[in-house]
C-alpha cells in the first residue's frame, strides 16, 4: 500500500492534504512530477542520465536508480497524477539519522525568470547558500532508544545561517547525546573512515572537478547513517546520495563551479570535524613557497 516516506527531511511533502511523494514499502519512492516544468525537467534529467555512457559506474551510485515514471493517485487527493519511479534510498533502515543540503551558493540560472531568480536570490541571502555555498535543507537524528528523533523544525533549520550554526549542526548529526551536547563520538565511523562520508564526497568532488556535461542547481546531498551500527563501531555504513534534479542545466562544457564550490565548502566543515575529533583525514598537499604546482 502506498503511503508517505516514514523519512522524508526536506522538500515537498504528503502532509496536510498536500502534494507529496509516497513510497510502497518494498523498495520504490514515488516522487509526484511538479505541475510546472520542473516536473518534466526532472524526468529528462534521469531519462538522458540513464542513457548516458559518460558517466562513470561508480558516480551513477550516487543518483537514486530511476523506472520511469507511473501514474498513481495523487496524496493530497486531486486524482490520477505522474509520479518518476525512483529507488527509495533509505528502503529497510530501521532509525535512519538523515542530513539534507542544498547544495551551490546560487540556486537560480542564468535563464530563470524574473520571479524565480528573485525568489531564490532572496533566501540564498537569507541562508547559509551565500556565505557557504550550501545550506541545511532539513534533518533528523536518531537519538537513540526511547529518545526517538531530533527533528528541528523548519524555522530552526533556516536560522541555521552562520558557518558557527550549521556546523554545530554537522557535529550533533554524529554526536551520542540525547540532548543537543555534541561529542562527536560517531564523527570518525560516519564521517570519516575509507567508506565513509568525507572519502564518498571526496569521489564526489574528484567527478566534479572533470564533468563539464552538467550544471546541477538547486540539488541537494542527502547523507545519511544508522546509529546502530555506528554505535557498534561500524565504518562504510553510510550512505551519501544526490537528490533533486529539476533544475539541471546543460554545463556547455563547462565545470559546475557552484555546486563544486558548495562540494569543498561541506568537505571543510567535515574535515574539521574530523580534525578536531582526532581523526586523520589525510593531508592536501603542500602549496609550494614558489606558488607553482611542480
Ligand atoms: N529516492 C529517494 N529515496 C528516499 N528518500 C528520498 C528520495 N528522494 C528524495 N527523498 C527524500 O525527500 C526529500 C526531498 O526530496 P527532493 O528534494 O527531491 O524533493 P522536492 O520536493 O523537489 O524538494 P524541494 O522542495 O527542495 O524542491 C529528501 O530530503 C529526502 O528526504
Ligand atoms: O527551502 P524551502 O523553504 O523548503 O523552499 C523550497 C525550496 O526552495 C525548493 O528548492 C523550491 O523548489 P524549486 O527549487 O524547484 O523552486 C520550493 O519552491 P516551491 O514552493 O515553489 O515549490 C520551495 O518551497
Amino acid at each position: 500500500m502506498l503511503k508517505p516516506p516514514d523519512h522524508q527531511v526536506a522538500g515537498h511533502q504528503a502532509l496536510d492534504g498536500n502534494l507529496g511523494p509516497l513510497i510502497d514499502g518494498s523498495g520504490r519512492f514515488y516522487k509526484p512530477l511538479q505541475s510546472d516544468e520542473r516536473g518534466l525537467e526532472e524526468v529528462l534529467f534521469y531519462t538522458s542520465f540513464a542513457s548516458n555512457p559518460t558517466v562513470p559506474n561508480h558516480i551513477r551510485l550516487f543518483f537514486p536508480a530511476f523506472h520511469g515514471t507511473v501514474t498513481l493517485p495523487a496524496s493530497n487527493g486531486s486524482g490520477p497524477h505522474p509520479h518518476l519511479v525512483l529507488d527509495d534510498l533509505v528502503h529497510g533502515l530501521s532509525h535512519p539519522s538523515l542530513i539534507d543540503l542544498k547544495i551551490g551558493s546560487r540556486t537560480w540560472y542564468p535563464t530563470s525568470s524574473d520571479n524565480y531568480f528573485k525568489k531564490c536570490l532572496n533566501k540564498d541571502r537569507e541562508t547559509s547558500s551565500l556565505p557557504l555555498g550550501f545550506r541545511i535543507s532539513g534533518l533528523r537524528v536518531y537519538k537513540g532508544e526511547g529518545f526517538g528523533f531530533w527533528k528541528p523544525d523548519k524555522n530552526t533549520v533556516k536560522g541555521c545561517v552562520t558557518a558557527g550554526d550549521v556546523e554545530s549542526v554537522l557535529r550533533r548529526f554524529v554526536s551520542s547525546s540525547a540532548d543537543s551536547s555534541t561529542d562527536c563520538a560517531f564523527a570518525s565511523v560516519v564521517y570519516g573512515g575509507a567508506d565513509g562520508i568525507l572519502a564518498r564526497l571526496l569521489e564526489l568532488k574528484a567527478w566534479f572537478e572533470d564533468q563539464t556535461e552538467y550544471h546541477f542547481c538547486s540539488c541537494s546531498v542527502l547523507m545519511g547513517f544508522e546509529r546502530e551500527a555506528a554505535e557498534k563501531g561500524r565504518e562504510g555504513r553510510v550512505m551519501v546520495r544526490l537528490v533533486d534534479f529539476a533544475h539541471v542545466l546543460d554545463g556547455g562544457g563547462v565545470i559546475d563551479h557552484n555546486f563544486l564550490g558548495g562540494l569543498c565548502s561541506l568537505i571543510k566543515f567535515l574535515k574539521r570535524i574530523l580534525t578536531d575529533a582526532g581523526a586523520n583525514v589525510g593531508k592536501d598537499p603542500p602549496f609550494p613557497e614558489n606558488g607553482r604546482l611542480e
